[in-house]
Parts: C-alpha cells; structure tokens; sequence
C-alpha cells in the first residue's frame, strides 16, 4: 500500500527527504500517566517507524520533559524527597521548547537533552533530533505557553480518568523513576493533582481531537494515524504542506488533507481562539 511505503521511506521508489521542510507538528497533552508516550508509541508502531534508523524516520516523538530546568543543589535536595514541583509550568524552560520547536519547524536538524527521573535532572547527553516529516512532542503542559500552543499543526488530549492516573503513576513512578510509595503520594497530593488542575485540564479545550482511554482507543488512533498517512501520502506528491492541515478546516481524518489551498502562514487560523472550533471529540 502506497501509504505504507511512505512510512518505510520511500515513495513509488523514491527516497523521502524532510530537510528543509515544515514538519506536521503533533501537539499530544493530558495529566500525568494519562497515556501520552503510549499513544504516540502506538501511532508510530502502526507506522511502522519503530524499527526505523532515527536517521530516517519520517515521525519523530519527543517529550517535554527534555525540556525541565537545571535545579539548584537545594531544590536537588528537595526533589529527592518529592518536595519539588514538577507539576508547575515554571518548572520548564519555556524559551528553550519555543526555540528547539521553531528549530524542527524550520526543517533543522536539532539536539534535545536526555532527562533522568532517578535522579530528577538532565544527563550530560542529548539526542539528535533529525528532520522528519511529522514530529510529535508530548508533555503535560505543551498547549499552556501560548507561543508554544500557536506552532502545533494539531493537538490531542489524552484524556484518561485521574484515579487509573494515580494507579498508573504509583506503578511506574516505583519501577522505573526509583520513588517509594510515600513519596509518589505525597508527591502526587501536594503538586501533581492540583497543578493539573490548575494548569493542565484547563487546556483541554485548546484541543482539536481528545482521546479519551488513551491508547485503549484504538478508533481516534486509527483516525489520527489515517490522517498521517494521508499527510504523507500528498506531501511526497507535492499536494499539500502543514499549513494547511488546520483542523479548522475539516471535522474528519482524512478531508483536510486534501485542502491544497487556504493558510499560508505558520500557524493555522483557529489557533488564538477558545478551541472549541471544529473540535473532535473520539468516544
Ligand atoms: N491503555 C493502557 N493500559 C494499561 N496501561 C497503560 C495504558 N496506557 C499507559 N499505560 C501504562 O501507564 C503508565 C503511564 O503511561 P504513559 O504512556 O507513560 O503516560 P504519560 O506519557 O501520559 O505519562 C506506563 O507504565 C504505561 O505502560
Ligand atoms: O524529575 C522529575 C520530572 C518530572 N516528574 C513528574 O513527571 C510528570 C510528567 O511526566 P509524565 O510522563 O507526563 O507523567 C510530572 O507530573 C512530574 O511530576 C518527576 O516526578 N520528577
């Protein structure tokens, strides 16, 4: 199938080349564990980018947890205990998403700090982040910086009930982030649930699609991974570029693609107003 070779990098025989050119930026937000490294992991399985060379992916996903600050050795100190708010959009360094962003929009090649949640900071490495045709980047707070907001060519909510949440993040903060029961907890009560209150669930409604289960919805993922493929598909023809991939543009996965005409600017028209144009709500 056309669209299949195209996520295997070529195209009626011809190589792909991203470089130089506007990615489709894929804004995907939600609280904590709500399912938002799944879902992307599950949209790029199904394009077959997995076990693609990172030199060579057509979709690329990074996280904004690259993007925490440096902390100073008290807050360091704090952190360990879960006495550090992770939750809180100044606990980001929001310049630095802006630029990189602008950076993959530009078709640059880009370099994103690894983060360690052991040890609550970044490592001395980065990942090279090679031109790609769509880039995914999710994190619990991508829609709060309205500069940041304004560059997505789409945005999804994952949107997954808080107490599977909590059960998510106990789990995994204990397996894999090194947390004892107490600390998640006491962690959890004091910064994450208010903060995704207060900061998170708010943009919610700056979404175009919300997925409701996260990657238990394996409908909104088809139709978010059927619009990929159709981008893909008409790009390598020349037919359409991100700018014209608004949602405002169409309520279905696969008619805006077909647009060829309409914004020309870098960002969608819909993009400053209150989300609730043309949103698609998965059930
Ligand atoms: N649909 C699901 N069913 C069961 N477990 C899930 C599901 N989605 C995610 N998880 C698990 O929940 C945890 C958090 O998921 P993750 O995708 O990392 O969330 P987020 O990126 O939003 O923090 C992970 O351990 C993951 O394996
Ligand atoms: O050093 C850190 C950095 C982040 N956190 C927590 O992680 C989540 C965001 O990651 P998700 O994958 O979206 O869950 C956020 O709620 C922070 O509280 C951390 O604990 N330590």
């Amino acid at each position: 199938m056309a669209a299949e070779n195209l996520c295997n990098g070529t195209v009626n025989g011809r190589m792909r080349t991203s470089e130089g050119k506007t990615p489709f930026l894929i804004g995907v937000a939600g609280g904590t564990a709500s399912g938002k490294s799944t879902v992307c992991k599950r949209i790029m399985e199904k394009l077959g980018q997995v076990d693609v060379d990172q030199t060579e992916r057509q979709v690329v996903c990074i996280s904004q947890d690259s993007f925490y600050r440096e902390l100073t050795p008290e807050n360091k100190l704090k952190a360990a205990k879960g006495q550090y708010n992770f939750d809180h959009p100044d606990a980001f360094n929001e310049d630095l998403i802006l630029q990189t962003l602008q950076d993959i929009l530009a078709g640059k090649k880009c370099q994103i700090p690894v983060y360690d949640y052991r040890t609550n900071s970044r490592t001395d490495q980065y990942i090279t982040i090679y031109p790609a045709d769509v880039v995914l980047v999710e994190g619990i707070l991508v829609f709060y910086f309205p500069e940041v907001r304004d560059l997505f060519h789409m945005k999804l909510f994952v949107d997954t009930d808080s107490d599977t949440r909590l059960a998510r993040r106990v789990i995994r903060d204990i397996n894999e982030r090194g947390r004892d029961l107490e600390q998640v907890l006491k962690q959890y009560m004091n910064f994450v649930k208010p903060n995704f209150e207060e900061f998170c669930l708010p943009t919610k409604k700056f979404a175009d699609v919300i997925i409701p289960r996260g990657a238990d919805n394996t409908v909104a993922i088809d139709l978010i991974v059927q619009r990929i493929r159709d981008f893909l598909f008409n790009r390598a023809r020349g037919v359409i570029n991100p700018h014209t991939l608004s949602s405002a543009q169409s309520s279905s996965a696969s008619a805006a693609v077909s647009a060829t005409s309409a914004a020309s600017s870098h960002r969608p028209a819909h993009r400053t107003g209150s989300g609730d144009k043309q949103r698609t709500c998965l059930h």
